[in-house]
């Protein structure tokens, strides 16, 4: 989900409270993965398939666990995540509550530290510090946004690479931008939009792709993975002279803009893939809670045109925890220093 839209005004988790539960996950075979399937029986309005991010999220989760199960099994140890929560944001609130309940879910250790809105830089520091120095701490995430009076650039600067499960320190993106160099770790929604792509067959060699929005956590990461995997990419920002144009010529489309539906059904190419990042919130009378989620895209107009299309809610959102806890899982092995299996 685009950073931008998490900022403004009240958010959906906000309005909505708690996250929906989910059953616990036993472990599960590896290469089960019923994305494409999924996918492919899942027809909507127009000819465009769906591409089933909670299904595919949930498919890595459990070999996420089964994987988990393993590493105990040969060296005794789980992988652990650290969660600072600065603040008592309630969308903030229920996305950390979600980390760590997937966490428990695949048999991580979690660890936390809540600390109230006026805690100063130093403090939120110091929390990181420590953690940096807990061996049993493989991973380290502080939850953004932080109160407007803390420098969220040098928090983030200040955990440990080797723990820095977010991807978004420096030298992290630093490494995803130079050929012939590999992050520790890649952002999770970055992560999690070339995940669905790859899980939903989607070949990106040769391809054109536009890249709408350019924030450092969403837009330039995506657009650096997808041009790693050899697609020509275009990024489109408020600066772009014709987007729409930009846009119709793209076989792929990220959209991550922060901005309710701005990429409209006439903007996509026939046959396109329309990867939509965006959780935005719209008044809606009709719904139950008064309001409902809608994308970056225009879905209904989207559908009548792409080949592929990921849903808001139910896209990209779940992918977000889903690579967390990947990348968790890449980092603790690394430092277990687990045997190859
Ligand atoms: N340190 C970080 N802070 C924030 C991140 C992040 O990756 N690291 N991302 C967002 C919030 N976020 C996780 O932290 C997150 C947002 C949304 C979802 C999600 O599953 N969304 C659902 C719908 C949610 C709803 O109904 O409210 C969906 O799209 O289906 C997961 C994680 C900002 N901060």
């Amino acid at each position: 989900m685009s950073m931008a839209m998490q900022t403004r005004g009240p958010s959906v988790a906000q309005r909505r409270g708690a996250a929906a539960a989910r059953p616990p996950l036993a472990p599960a075979p590896l290469a089960r993965s019923r994305a494409l399937r999924v996918c492919a029986a899942a027809p909507v309005a127009g000819a465009a398939k769906i591409i089933d991010g909670k299904q595919i999220a949930e498919d890595i989760r459990r070999e996420i666990a089964a994987e988990v199960a393993a590493l105990k099994a040969a060296t005794g140890k789980a992988p652990g995540l650290a969660v600072v929560l600065v603040g008592a944001r309630k969308d903030s609130e229920t996305y950390v509550r979600s980390k760590k309940k997937a966490c428990a879910e695949v048999g991580f250790e979690s660890f936390g530290t809540d600390l109230p809105e006026d805690a100063s830089e130093q403090e939120v520091l110091d929390v990181v510090a420590r953690y940096n120095a807990d061996p049993n701490v493989h991973g380290i995430l502080v939850q953004l946004p932080l109160p407007k009076h803390i420098d969220e650039q040098r928090v983030l600067d200040a955990i440990s690479i080797t723990k820095d499960v977010d991807g978004f320190h420096p030298q992290n993106i630093g490494s995803l931008a130079m050929r012939g160099r590999s992050p520790l770790y890649v952002s999770c929604t970055p992560k999690g939009c070339l995940e669905l792509l790859k899980r939903s067959g989607v070949e990106l060699k040769g391809k054109t792709a536009a890249v709408v929005g350019r924030s450092n956590i969403v837009g330039l990461p995506v657009a650096l993975l997808l041009q790693n995997e050899d697609a020509t990419v275009t990024m489109v920002h408020s600066r772009t002279p014709d987007a729409a144009e930009v846009v119709r010529r793209a076989d792929v489309v990220v959209a991550a803009c922060g901005r309710a539906e701005m990429v409209r059904g006439d903007w996509i190419k026939p046959g396109a893939v329309v990867i939509d990042v965006g959780i935005n919130a719209v008044d809606d009378a009709a719904a139950k809670r008064g309001y409902r989620l809608v994308g970056d895209v225009d879905f209904k107009g989207a559908c009548e045109r792409a080949s592929a299309i990921t849903p808001v809610p139910g896209g990209v959102g779940p992918m977000t925890i889903a690579m967390l806890l990947q990348n968790t899982l890449e980092g603790a092995k690394r430092q277990i220093g687990a045997p190859a299996n």
